[in-house]
């Protein structure tokens, strides 16, 4: 007898009904009992009938639901039968799958020519060969970085990280210039097969240009200015892992990229460029071009698009066919019609992201620090972020506070194209020169300062203190080191080169504040004894260390402002009593440091600090300088974050610098306290007052003479400033221009030779 479920649930019901009312318990547990087995045989019976239902299923291939996907077990299709597991419905179609491979795999074979990818992929990957009659993928691929790339958000200063370049009437009427660098000549022969493939592009305005770029003159003319508003660059360049003339150019790029006193990124007025790496990968399969791909990354980081891929070509395998190849599929990019998508590579380096953070006051984060004020910590230690932002500046940090830096104008004077301001001034030979901080730290900062928020500022000293010997020998080993990487450059005088490994003046300055550092009088001293002439700048903040500076060449005071306010927004002190710190400077220089050649030095900054000529005259009133040197402020860059709040619209001209002066000079001599325009270096805005004290029958003796300087100091006797100076000479007096004779001046491309145009040489 066969129960269903339902069934023995009625009985089992009716059971307990008899039992409730009254019925004998001993029939109702009987009945109880077979109601449980019936219900029980039900269940079984209804697993055995699902279970036929499942075989069935089996049995008849084309319901793949129930299939155990190849897993085999239980309920596996092949599992019925006894048959092999390979008879399973899955696993029979993995089998024909892999059949497939095996056929794809067979050399030769068509299918394997699809899969079969070469050992290297070279250049020529990514793209597909262009032109109308190459049948279904004839575009070359224009596309360079990702797509998506484009709905990246914008950057603080509002770029994309990528876009479009302009039209391809833009891109044929561009001046297309192509660079090489070579050593051995595959370079230049590779350069020349770019410059013919792209001389043939029809419909080019403009016969393509081919330099060597270890030629050039100046790499900056071409890497920091853009000769023409339209120009495209390419760039033809080997690897050497040794010395070669590419570093230098190298160099130049990274450095220009971390200098604030220049565009971030001047490299965005080209249109776009490309670059071709030659190389070889069997030899240095680890460093294959890898020149070239530092040279993609920094022009790329100063604003240049990327219109191309970087080619990598080993001369070894591919040589000059690949080159051609690359040249070829470059010509049809050009001509396309299509814009080329470009990736704008504003990679946020790591370490400065991590410096951004923690660069700020030291002031502030002393004050952060456990609340221990005892702990001495280094003020620029090498593994912070703020030494890794001075190095990629081009400093060389000495110790832990110390730093130098080769400056623009004594790569100039190497090369004869210009000293700075202070050889028209004063007699300083730039190439002979050495910028030098002992202290990186500051206690201002300065709107028109080039630090940028790079170096540390503090009221006070707070760090560990190197020795000053020590600071000195290492600060010339830097220097040195600097200036050999100048060798080869070309330009470069023989004659300046060789006497530049003897420096014979300091520039106490660079950035920082240099009387902080506790032994300054010991370190120049040190100078001294070296035959090295002094020329200390001091920010006015300082008036007790100010006081017991000993004899130096030259002291200096920087006065930003003519009055509190504008003192306040130029300097934004640190002090709260900046003002009277600065009065109280001015009254050191008239009384205990009168012994010294002292020099205000103004910087001139439009819509800051050019307006109250008066207030200026009180304060030349109580300081009584022997000079007043006024210049006008270098465009340091700004936007980049560090609330520098300059443009070049405060950047003042030459002829509103020289007009200030005039008016200056005026109020000077009205107050009678002999002063008049003495010299001017027209090419860094720079225009110098001086005492009539040195002007001696009629003719201005402003320059200093070394020699005697330093057989002053070593007799021991007491000198003024009048002891050792020289005579002005004719070049260097005011109106005729500051350009020393012995130099060529070079003008840039495109710039007007007047000299109504704002400076952007930095000087110190
Ligand atoms: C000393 C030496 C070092 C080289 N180092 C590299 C290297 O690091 N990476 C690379 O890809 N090729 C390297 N090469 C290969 C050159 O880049 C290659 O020969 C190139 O074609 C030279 O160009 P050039 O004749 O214009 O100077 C090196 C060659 C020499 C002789
Ligand atoms: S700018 Fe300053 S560091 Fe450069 S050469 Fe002139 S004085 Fe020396």
């Amino acid at each position: 007898m066969h129960f269903n479920r339902a069934g023995a649930l009625v009985a089992l019901l009716c059971v307990a009904i008899y039992w409730f009312l009254g019925g004998r318990s001993s029939i109702a547990l009987a009945g109880t009992v077979f109601c449980g087995i019936a219900y029980k045989e039900a269940i079984d019976s209804g697993k055995n009938s699902s279970s036929e239902a499942n075989s069935s299923e089996a049995a008849a291939p084309k319901k793949k639901k129930g299939c155990c996907g190849g897993k085999g077990g239980k309920n596996c299709c092949s599992s019925k039968g006894g048959e092999k597991k390979s008879g399973c419905c899955c696993s029979s179609k993995k089998i024909e799958s892999k059949d497939k491979q095996d056929f794809m795999m067979i050399p030769g074979s068509e299918a394997s020519k699809e899969v079969n990818f070469p050992d290297e992929i070279d250049f020529t990957n990514a793209f597909k060969p262009s032109g109308k009659n190459n049948g279904a993928s004839a575009k070359p691929r224009k596309i360079i970085s990702k797509p998506k790339l484009i709905s990246k958000p914008k950057n603080e200063d509002g770029l994309v990280k990528s876009a479009m370049t302009i039209s391809k009437d833009a891109l044929l009427s561009s001046q297309i210039y192509i660079f090489y660098s070579s050593l051995q000549g595959a370079a230049q022969r590779a350069a020349s097969t770019v410059h013919e493939t792209l001389s043939k592009i029809e419909g080019l305005d403009l016969e393509p240009i081919l330099l060597n770029l270890d030629e050039l003159d100046d790499i900056d003319e071409y890497f920091v200015s853009v000769p023409s508003e339209n120009a495209l660059y390419f760039l033809v360049l080997p690897s050497y892992d040794t010395d070669c003339p590419l570093d230098y150019f190298l160099q130049t790029l990274e450095e220009n990229f971390n200098d604030f006193r220049i565009d971030k990124f001047p490299l965005r007025k080209l249109v776009g460029y490309g670059i071709l790496g030659i190389g070889d990968s069997e030899s240095w399969p680890e460093k294959f071009c890898y020149q070239a791909k530092m040279a993609d990354h920094w022009i790329a980081r100063l604003g240049g698009r990327r219109v191309f891929p970087v080619g990598e070509v080993c001369m070894k395998r591919g040589g000059i066919s690949d080159v051609q190849n690359w040249a070829n599929l470059l010509s049809e990019t050009l001509k396309d019609d299509e814009p080329i998508l470009y990736e704008y590579d504003e990679t946020i380096d790591e370490n400065l992201q991590d410096g951004d953070d923690q660069l700020g006051d030291l002031e502030d984060i002393g004050k952060e620090s456990n609340g221990d004020e005892s702990q001495i910590k280094q003020m620029v230690a090498e593994n912070s972020p703020t030494y890794r932002k001075l190095t990629k500046q081009g400093y060389v940090i000495v110790g832990s506070h110390s730093g130098v830096k080769i400056c623009r104008w004594t790569k100039s004077d190497l090369r004869g194209t210009g000293s700075c301001y202070k050889h028209s001034l004063f007699n300083i030979v730039s190439s002979r020169c050495m910028e030098l901080t002992p202290s990186l730290a500051c206690s201002s900062k300065c709107v028109f300062c080039w630090r940028h928020g790079t170096n540390p500022v503090s009221k006070n000293w707070r760090w560990e203190v190197d020795p000053p010997e020590y600071i000195l020998e290492n600060a010339l080993k830097g220097h040195y080191s600097k200036i050999k990487q100048m060798r080869g450059v070309p330009g470069v005088v023989m004659e300046r080169f060789a006497k530049a490994f003897q420096v014979r003046h300091c520039a106490l300055s660079l950035v920082g504040e240099p009387i902080m550092y506790p032994y300054i009088n010991r370190f120049v001293e040190l100078l001294h004894e070296k035959g090295i002439s002094s020329f200390l700048v001091c920010n006015a903040q300082h008036p007790d260390a100010l006081e017991s500076i000993g004899k130096v060449t030259q002291l200096y005071v920087s006065i930003d402002a003519s009055t509190k306010q504008e003192l306040k927004r130029v300097d934004r002190p640190l002090y709260k009593d900046f003002w009277e710190r600065m009065l109280s400077c001015l009254d050191i220089l008239r009384t205990k440091q009168s012994h010294q050649r002292t020099v205000f030095r103004l910087t001139l900054v439009k819509g800051f600090n050019m307006a109250d000529i008066s207030s200026y005259a009180d304060l030349v009133q109580r300081g009584l300088p022997s000079f007043i040197e006024v210049k006008g402020a270098t465009f340091a860059g700004s936007s980049d974050g560090n609330g520098n709040p300059l443009t070049m619209q405060n950047i003042p001209f030459y002829e509103e610098c020289t007009n200030f002066v005039k008016q200056f000079a005026a109020e000077l001599q009205r107050r009678n306290l002999g002063y008049d325009i003495a010299a001017e270096h027209a090419h860094s805005n720079c225009i110098l007052i001086a005492s009539t004290k040195f002007k001696i029958n009629d003719e201005w003796y402003t320059h200093i003479d070394f020699d005697k300087f330093f057989e002053l100091l070593r007799s021991g006797e007491n000198f003024n400033p009048m002891d050792y100076i020289a005579k002005t000479p004719e070049w260097a007096l005011f109106g005729n221009g500051g350009f020393a004779p012995g130099d060529t001046r070079v003008y840039r491309k495109g710039k007007k030779k007047s000299k109504n145009v704002p400076k952007a040489e930095p000087t110190t």
